[in-house]
């Protein structure tokens, strides 16, 4: 494992961040008249539409299931504190996405996460995570991986409302300068922190079983969940997707719930994480473009028709299902 990981970088600059976005074709123009096509009158261009939208595309059976949601976070059987930090961040309704996936995720099952960008996949993560998280026992139980420092600012930043509100539980987010600290720190139960720095935690302090600073304080033997956030962006070759996957994940233990989401499809990803002991699940919401990133080696859940989102109140920045075109 060693020389493999020393090829990780801790961080890929934000320039590299791949969204998807709403593209529409520019029509096709030419001076010359092409043989069975008329002549377009020279006049002042206009907005007229030339063709009508495509009909959505409806689930196809076979390896996916449909699901049914839960149309308010209240009915999911949230802890009060979470409800009330929901309610901080001004947000009424779960996305489709967050219907899906907090429900089984709090289940403690491992899961592939994938939707377009802004579709509220960070949000349902960390829902669950406080969901889980035994706040009377002051060790870690969760690593959330991201791939930059600026996204551990962020997500502290930006999850704040929900993340204060419940006091016992504590993150720690995890910067380079603070790496000589984690190894006298206690009393944490989630860890945040960059691909690399784990993947140096793991190198430096072995794996569960055998980790040696255990006597200073630091405890990963109650880590329950392992968490790689925007994973897309760690990297998209081959390789490295297949070398996340060899390195980190199929050396930890196989009960561990190891959760993934990205915005777009991954497939040497995908494949690798189906190497698991306990293979994800994939999801998806409703989406009515989501068969171009159907596979056949994962089990696809999607949400049933009536419980999609058209849009939401009070969103900022959320996608709306009407925007998807690409995924
Ligand atoms: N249930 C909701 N209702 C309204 N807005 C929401 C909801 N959940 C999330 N949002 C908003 O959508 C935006 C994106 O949320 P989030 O970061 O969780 O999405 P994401 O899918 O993880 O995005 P990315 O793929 O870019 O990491 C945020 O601005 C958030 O406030």
């Amino acid at each position: 494992m060693g020389s493999k990981l020393s090829k990780w970088q801790d961080a890929q600059p934000s320039t590299t961040r791949r969204t998807v976005a709403k593209t529409e074709k520019e029509p096709e123009c030419s001076d010359a008249a092409m043989p069975g096509t008329e002549k377009v009158p020279e006049g002042p261009l206009t907005n007229k539409i030339v063709e009508a939208a495509p009909a959505p595309i409806e689930p196809k059976p076979q390896n996916t299931l449909v699901e049914t949601g839960f149309k308010a976070f209240s009915a999911m059987g949230l802890k009060p504190e979470i409800l009330s930090g929901i309610e901080k961040l001004g947000l009424s309704e779960p996305s489709e996405i967050q219907q899906l996936a907090i429900p089984q995720l709090v289940q403690r099952k491992s899961l592939h996460i994938r939707h377009i960008s802004k579709s509220g996949k960070s949000l349902a993560l960390i829902i669950s995570i406080l969901q889980l998280i035994d706040a009377g026992n002051p060790s870690y139980q969760v690593a959330i991986l991201v791939n930059t420092r600026e996204q551990i600012t962020q997500l502290l930043q930006y999850w704040n409302p929900v993340l204060s509100c419940i006091p016992d539980v504590r993150i720690l987010g995890l910067y380079p300068n603070k790496l000589r600290d984690f190894f006298k720190t206690t009393g944490y139960q989630i860890l945040l922190c960059t691909v690399g720095r784990f993947q140096y935690i793991l190198q430096t302090g072995g794996l569960f079983d055998s980790w040696e600073l255990h006597d200073m304080g630091v405890n990963l033997k109650d880590l329950r969940c392992l968490v790689f956030d925007d994973i897309e962006h760690v990297d998209m070759n081959t390789e490295r997707a297949e070398e996340l996957v060899g390195d980190i994940l199929e050396s930890l233990p196989a009960d561990l719930q190891v959760v993934t989401a990205s915005a777009i499809r991954v497939p040497e990803l995908e494949k690798g994480l189906m190497k698991l002991g306990n293979p994800p699940a994939l999801l998806l919401a409703g989406s009515p473009h989501y068969e171009k990133c159907m596979d056949q080696t994962m089990q696809v859940h999607v949400l049933a028709k009536e419980f999609r989102r058209d849009r939401l109140i009070k969103s900022k920045g959320y996608r709306f299902g009407a925007d998807i075109d690409e995924v």
